[in-house]
């Protein structure tokens, strides 16, 4: 059973709720059960209460609320974690949403070779390669996409742990993480000695393997509390991410073309509410039933119709708990670093 039928009511964080996938997620869920508690975890506090407005105008009866918290930063998520530990007791769903993704161009020379050879479908499925990132650097001192898309978000699970789960005896009082990460995470782009991506050339990718990573490891510590955590990958979206590589006008464009590339790429789901369904789909799951080596994946066919499809991941358990391990001794850090000033 999982807390949606549990006569207590049923809380569901998201962080970047306001916009793109983290949006349509939440008037999904709302579709779904009225009943339902939604927190809408934003860095920015004006539109975080346009969302919740527009969310509150299409389901009238629906219990909105928002948290400002911004994951590149680790006072704000500390923040946010006493704010959230104040107002609810339990967290049944904690959806690690939030991203950022910084692009300077597209590599057009690689898409031409890519279009013309065996890994053309790869190449639409995940991108890699495509894209010619930066990145900054946070005022924690941290990479500004390690920092915001994974360890803010580590920080935050961490600071809420005793409102995630339960002890072993109420099998009932059980919480989900789900994390969103990306087909386009990559072992090739992640190495334990440079965790942050200092030195490499896609850190998007990195972080988001690192998710994969940290989410085998989070089951393997949190399981025994019922705690458990997955990860998603929501496929190719129109959001703000992808209006940030090329302009809305060109993905409206080819719109036509992306579509028909699902018979071959179903992971072309373009549309947020597409995007969404392997995020909305887990809350209806038993956690207990699912395999924590998998990842879920939001699919669609040429017809328009989302679907969930599941992807193996090849991570160890031992991979797990050392990331675990490296993102506690940069938390030690940071805290040292706080009290010192
Ligand atoms: N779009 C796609 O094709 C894919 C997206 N994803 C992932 O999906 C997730 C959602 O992205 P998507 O909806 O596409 O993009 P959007 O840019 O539309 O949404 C991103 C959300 O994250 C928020 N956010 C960004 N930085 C921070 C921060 N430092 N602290 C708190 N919130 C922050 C944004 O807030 P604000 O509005 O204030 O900027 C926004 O609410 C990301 O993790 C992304 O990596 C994964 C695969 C594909
Ligand atoms: C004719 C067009 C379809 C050409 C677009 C080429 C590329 C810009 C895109 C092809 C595959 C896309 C992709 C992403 C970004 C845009 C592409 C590289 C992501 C990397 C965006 C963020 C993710 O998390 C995964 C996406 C995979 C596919």
């Amino acid at each position: 059973m999982n807390a949606m039928a549990n006569s207590r009511r049923t809380v569901a964080v998201i962080t970047g709720a306001n916009a793109g996938i983290g949006y349509a997620l939440a008037e999904r869920l709302l579709k779904k059960s009225s009943k339902i508690h939604l927190c809408l975890a934003c860095r920015n506090k004006a539109r975080a209460e346009e969302a919740a407005d527009k969310l509150k105008q299409k389901f009238p009866d629906a219990d909105v609320d928002i948290v400002l918290l911004d994951t590149s930063s680790v006072a704000s998520v500390h923040r946010a974690a006493a704010e959230l530990r104040n107002r609810y007791d339990h967290i049944d769903y904690l959806y690690l949403n939030a991203g950022m993704m910084k692009v300077t161009g597209v590599d057009w020379g690689y898409f031409w070779r890519g279009l013309f050879s065996s890994r053309v479908f790869y190449m639409f499925a995940t991108g890699e390669g495509l894209l010619v990132h930066e990145d900054e650097v946070t005022d924690d001192g941290l990479q500004g996409v390690f920092e915001t898309n994974l360890f803010g978000h580590y920080v935050l699970v961490k600071e809420l742990e005793d409102r995630l789960g339960s002890s072993a005896s109420d099998r009932y009082n059980r919480s989900q993480l789900i994390w969103t990460s990306s087909s386009n995470a990559t072992r090739k782009n992640f190495s334990m000695e440079d965790l942050q991506h200092e030195h490499g050339k896609d850190p998007y990718s990195s972080s988001k393997f690192a998710m994969d990573i940290l989410s085998v490891g989070l089951n393997d510590s949190m399981n025994k509390r019922n705690v458990y955590s997955h990860v998603v990958c929501p496929g190719l979206v129109m959001t703000n991410l992808t209006y940030g590589i090329l302009p809305a006008w060109f993905w409206t464009l080819i719109m036509p073309f992306i579509c028909l590339l699902r018979i071959f790429v179903p992971g072309m789901t373009y549309s947020a509410p597409n995007g969404a369904e392997a995020l909305v789909w887990l809350s209806t799951q038993d956690p207990v039933s699912l395999d924590p080596q998998v990842k879920y994946q939001s699919f669609c066919g040429v017809t328009g119709h989302s679907y969930v499809n599941q992807e193996k991941m090849s991570i160890g358990v031992d991979e797990g708990q050392e990331l675990i391990k490296k993102l506690d001794e940069i938390d030690e850090s940071l805290q040292k670093k706080c009290s010192k000033n």
